[in-house]
C-alpha cells in the first residue's frame, strides 16, 4: 500500500520572528516532529519565510516587489540550510522544489513533479516547497503558498491538508478557537477579518478559500498553531486547530485537476439558459456564449461566467477564442463536451 500524501504548509508568521529572522526553535521543533511522520505519510513540506530571512541582506529594503524577489532569493538559501541542519539531527535529507504557477498549467507537466516527489519519497526524503519568487511575475504568481500547498494537496490527491497559522486555527468573534467546521459556507467566512502579517502574503481569509477548494476535492483541510507540544500529531488526530471535513466528491482526478490546478487562461460570458444547461450536465454550445474575453487555443482551460461575472464552471475549449468569434453560425457549435466540463 502507498502510504497516503501529507501537504503541510508552514507561512512566514509561523516560523519568523517579527524582524522576518527565521525562528530556529520553531524550526528545531518542526523537524522533529515532521520527521515522525515520514514513515505514517508521504510528506510534501511547504514553507514561506525566504522573502522575511533574506530582507536584512538588502540595502534600504522597502519591500518593493524586485526587493522582495531579491530577498527570496538569499533568503531561500538560508531557510533551506536551517531545515538541512535541523532534519539531519533526525537523519532526515531534504530537498529543495521551488514551484512556478505555469507550471501547474499543464497536468503533465505537473505529473513530472509528482514523479520526481516520489523518487525522493522512495529514498525517504522529504521536499520542501516553495514559490519560485525570483522568476514569478505579478500576473502569474500563486496568490500565495497557501495556494501552492493546496495545488500540491489536490493535483497528487493527499488525504490531509495541513496550514499553520500563527493564530492556532480559526477563531470566532470572540477570538475563540472553532474545532470543527463541517462544511465552509458564507456563515464561516462572515468570522474571518483581512489582517495578516505583514511579510506574509496569505492571512485567514487565503486559508480559507482555499481550505474550502481542497474540502471540495475530497481533502480533509487542519488550520492548526504550533503552540501546543506535539501539535503537528494533535492536529492529525483532530485534537489541536480547526478540522474542516472533506466533502464527498465523484470528480476523477482529471477533473479535480480541471476545477483546481489548471490555469484558466480565457473566459467566456454564457447566458441564463445555458448556465441551467450545464448544470443539466449538458454540453456548452456557441449559442449560450454572450461574450468572450481573454485569448485562448484549443484544448486550453477557461472558465465559464454568468451575466453577473460569477464563475460556474471551468471547461476544456474545443475551439479557440478566433474560431469562435469567428463563426459563421452559431447553431450546433459544441464549445466544450459535457466531460471537459466541471462545475464550481
Ligand atoms: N477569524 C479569524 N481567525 C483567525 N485568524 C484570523 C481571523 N480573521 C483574521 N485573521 C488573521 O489571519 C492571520 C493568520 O494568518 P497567519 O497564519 O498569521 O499568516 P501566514 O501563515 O499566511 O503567514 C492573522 O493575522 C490573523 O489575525
Ligand atoms: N514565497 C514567500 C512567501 C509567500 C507567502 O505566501 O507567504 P505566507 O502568506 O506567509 O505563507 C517567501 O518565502 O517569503
Amino acid at each position: 500500500m502507498p502510504r497516503p500524501v501529507l501537504v503541510l504548509k508552514f507561512g512566514t508568521a509561523s516560523i519568523t520572528q517579527s524582524t522576518g529572522e527565521l525562528n530556529e526553535p520553531v524550526l528545531v521543533d518542526i523537524a522533529r516532529q515532521v520527521a515522525a511522520l515520514r514513515d505514517q505519510y508521504n510528506v510534501v513540506l511547504v514553507s514561506s519565510g525566504a522573502v522575511g530571512a533574506g530582507k536584512s541582506a538588502l540595502r534600504d529594503y522597502r519591500g518593493e516587489i524586485s526587493q522582495r524577489k531579491a530577498a527570496a532569493a538569499v533568503g531561500n538559501l538560508l531557510l533551506l540550510n536551517v531545515y538541512s541542519r535541523f532534519f539531519a539531527v533526525y537523519g532526515v535529507t531534504i530537498a529543495q522544489s521551488l514551484c512556478e504557477r505555469h507550471h501547474f498549467a499543464n497536468r503533465d507537466q505537473f505529473l513530472q513533479l509528482k514523479d520526481t516527489y516520489e523518487a525522493l519519497w522512495e529514498s525517504g526524503i522529504i521536499p520542501i516547497v516553495n514559490e519560485n519568487d525570483v522568476v514569478s511575475s505579478r500576473e502569474l504568481k500563486f496568490s500565495d503558498n497557501d495556494e501552492l500547498a493546496t495545488l500540491l494537496a489536490v493535483g497528487f490527491g493527499a488525504e490531509v491538508l495541513m496550514l499553520c497559522t500563527s493564530v492556532g486555527g480559526l477563531l470566532d468573534a470572540n477570538n475563540q478557537l472553532i474545532r470543527h467546521v463541517p462544511s465552509l459556507d458564507e456563515s464561516v467566512f462572515g468570522v474571518v477579518r483581512t489582517d495578516k502579517s505583514s511579510l506574509g502574503l496569505g492571512g485567514m481569509a487565503s486559508k480559507l478559500t482555499f481550505a474550502k477548494l481542497a474540502a471540495r476535492m475530497g481533502i480533509r483541510v487542519v488550520i492548526f498553531g504550533l503552540a501546543e507540544p506535539n501539535s503537528i500529531a494533535g492536529a492529525l488526530k483532530g485534537e489541536v486547530g480547526t478540522q474542516i471535513d472533506p466533502q464527498p466528491t465523484t470528480l476523477s482526478a482529471r477533473n479535480r485537476w480541471l476545477a483546481s490546478g489548471s490555469l484558466a487562461v480565457g473566459q467566456v460570458r454564457v447566458d441564463a439558459g445555458a448556465v441551467a444547461a450545464l448544470q443539466r450536465r449538458s454540453s456548452l454550445l456557441a449559442v449560450g456564449i454572450r461574450e468572450i474575453l481573454g485569448d485562448f487555443s484549443a484544448g486550453e482551460v477557461i472558465e465559464l461566467i454568468d451575466e453577473a461575472g460569477t464563475a460556474v464552471a471551468v471547461a476544456q475549449a474545443r475551439l479557440s477564442a478566433a474560431a469562435l468569434t469567428n463563426l459563421s453560425s452559431r447553431q450546433n457549435v459544441e464549445v466544450a463536451h459535457a466531460n471537459d466540463i466541471v462545475l464550481l
